[in-house]
């Protein structure tokens, strides 16, 4: 993020910009940085991209006030310890599909080179059509590829929203972005429409994410509408996919650049579970495996940057801000302070996290790759399970190294992407 770092290298840690007539000012105190996504007084909201936002997903994430709070408490038991244990067998279903997939390229002694990032957006997909759409997932994996193609263009049409108007003009990457909405409307409204009649007739369980939104728009006063369902559906493929897919990709690379932790990681895959598959208890008890996941959180955050607006006149570190302040909260500069992390914060050390997350830097606020309060992300245990399941299995059945192919790139495009790809050798494990 050269701009950030420019700021903070000439002006310090606390600076201001303009995004045209904008103020943009940086915060990276983490007391500050605590103290906004607390918004204790509701005094910070969102930022809101209109038509465009709409297009991509219409959910929690860009919801404020009371429609929020309904649908977080609508949504949060999917999320509950129980229910996700239940999500378990769906988690190993789809990571065997890949190791299946994977053992089919790496016959024989020779490794074979997979870029293992787009191999990971499938897994990821695969992964949240199942938990969110239970038997309908297979119609569900059409709107991950559909859900993919929109976040390119999303960003790309960002870049333009200065020109007023200009998702009105009839140019191809519009009707594209036009023409993908509408399809994954038509998935969704026929997936809902199946449901609806089975529970109607009591043949589903509400045991998905998509039985729960239903069950509450089933309620009449107090649930939500069919719109908002589609809504929620879209914003998780967007918030849940792309995420955990990067989480991944970047542990992947960072275990062939540090091929001792891959072993260390390995050595306790096989303690805990030998050859079989990965169960809640055992993933509960990975301590290596935990402490290289935070590490990767750490150095490389899906999300590197968080963005709020000032509703109200307000103070917050004894300065006072107007109305329509953005605030900008980069957590990649913040993870990667030397002033918090010591002078080998931009090294790969998962020991720093030996003890947990309060004794892993000098400052407990400074790590938040899934953000804090009471917008902290609601999918944050789902993903680390996830994540760990996946990476178990991996390493239960694959060595890894870099290609010469690959280029180290880390580029902050909506999340923090490998730019030119995530080329591995697989050595498939005796
Ligand atoms: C490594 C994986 C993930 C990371 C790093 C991550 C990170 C984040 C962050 C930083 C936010 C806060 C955004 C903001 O306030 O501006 C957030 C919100 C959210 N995340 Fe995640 N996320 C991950 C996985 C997931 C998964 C798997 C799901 C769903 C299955 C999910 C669903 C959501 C939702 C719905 C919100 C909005 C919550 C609200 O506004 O109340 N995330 N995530």
């Amino acid at each position: 993020m050269p701009l950030f770092h420019q700021t903070m290298k000439e002006h310090g840690k606390m600076s201001i910009t303009w995004f045209g007539p904008v103020p943009r000012v940086t915060i990276t105190k983490p007391e500050l940085v605590r103290e906004v996504l607390s918004n204790k007084f509701g005094h910070f909201e969102k930022l809101k991209f209109g038509r465009l936002q709409r297009l991509l997903h219409n959910g929690l994430g860009s919801h404020e006030g009371e429609k929020w709070a309904k649908h977080r408490r609508i949504i949060n038991p999917a999320f509950h310890l129980v229910k996700l244990k239940r999500m378990l067998p769906a988690f190993s279903a789809c990571c065997t599909e890949l190791v299946n997939r994977w053992e089919g390229l790496a016959t024989g002694d020779e490794p074979r080179e997979v870029d293992v990032w787009p191999e990971m957006q499938n897994l990821t997909g695969d992964v949240i059509s199942r938990a969110a759409f239970g038997s309908s997932h297979l119609e569900g994996r059409r709107i991950f590829q559909l859900q993919g193609e929109q976040v390119v263009l999303f960003v790309l049409a960002m870049n333009k929203l200065h020109i007023p108007g200009y998702l009105f003009l009839p140019t191809r990457a519009n009707r594209r972005m036009k023409k993908i909405d509408a399809e994954i409307e038509g998935i969704l409204k026929g997936i809902i429409a199946k449901r609806e009649n089975a529970l109607k007739t009591g043949q589903a369980t509400s045991d998905d994410l998509l039985g729960l939104l239903l069950e509450s728009n089933m309620e009449s006063n107090t649930g939500i509408t069919t719109d908002d369902v589609i809504g929620e559906c879209k914003l998780f493929y967007v918030a849940g996919m792309e995420t955990t897919s990067v989480l991944l990709t970047w542990t992947m690379i960072v275990l062939c650049m540090h091929p001792e932790w891959q072993d260390r990681a390995r050595e306790e895959v096989l303690h805990v579970f030998g050859a079989s598959t990965p169960d809640y208890d055992g993933l509960s008890r990975l301590r290596i495996v935990t402490m290289v996941l935070y590490e990767v959180l750490r150095l490389y955050p899906p999300v590197t940057v968080l963005q709020r607006k000032t509703y109200k006149p307000m103070e917050l570190g004894e300065v006072r801000y107007p109305t329509g302040v953005v605030l900008m909260l980069p957590l990649l500069c913040i993870h990667h302070d030397k002033d918090i992390w010591g002078p080998d914060a931009d090294e790969f050390r998962p020991e720093r996290f030996a003890e947990g997350i309060s004794k892993a830097s000098m400052d407990v606020l400074a790590f938040f790759p899934f953000s804090w309060g009471p917008r902290i992300c609601i999918g944050q245990n789902f993903a680390l399970l996830e994540a760990k399941m996946a990476l178990t299995m991996i390493l239960q059945h694959f060595a890894f190294e870099l290609s010469p192919a690959y280029t180290h790139a880390p580029f902050p495009v909506g999340l923090l992407k490998p730019e030119h790809g995530a080329q591995v050798k697989l050595r498939k494990l005796q």
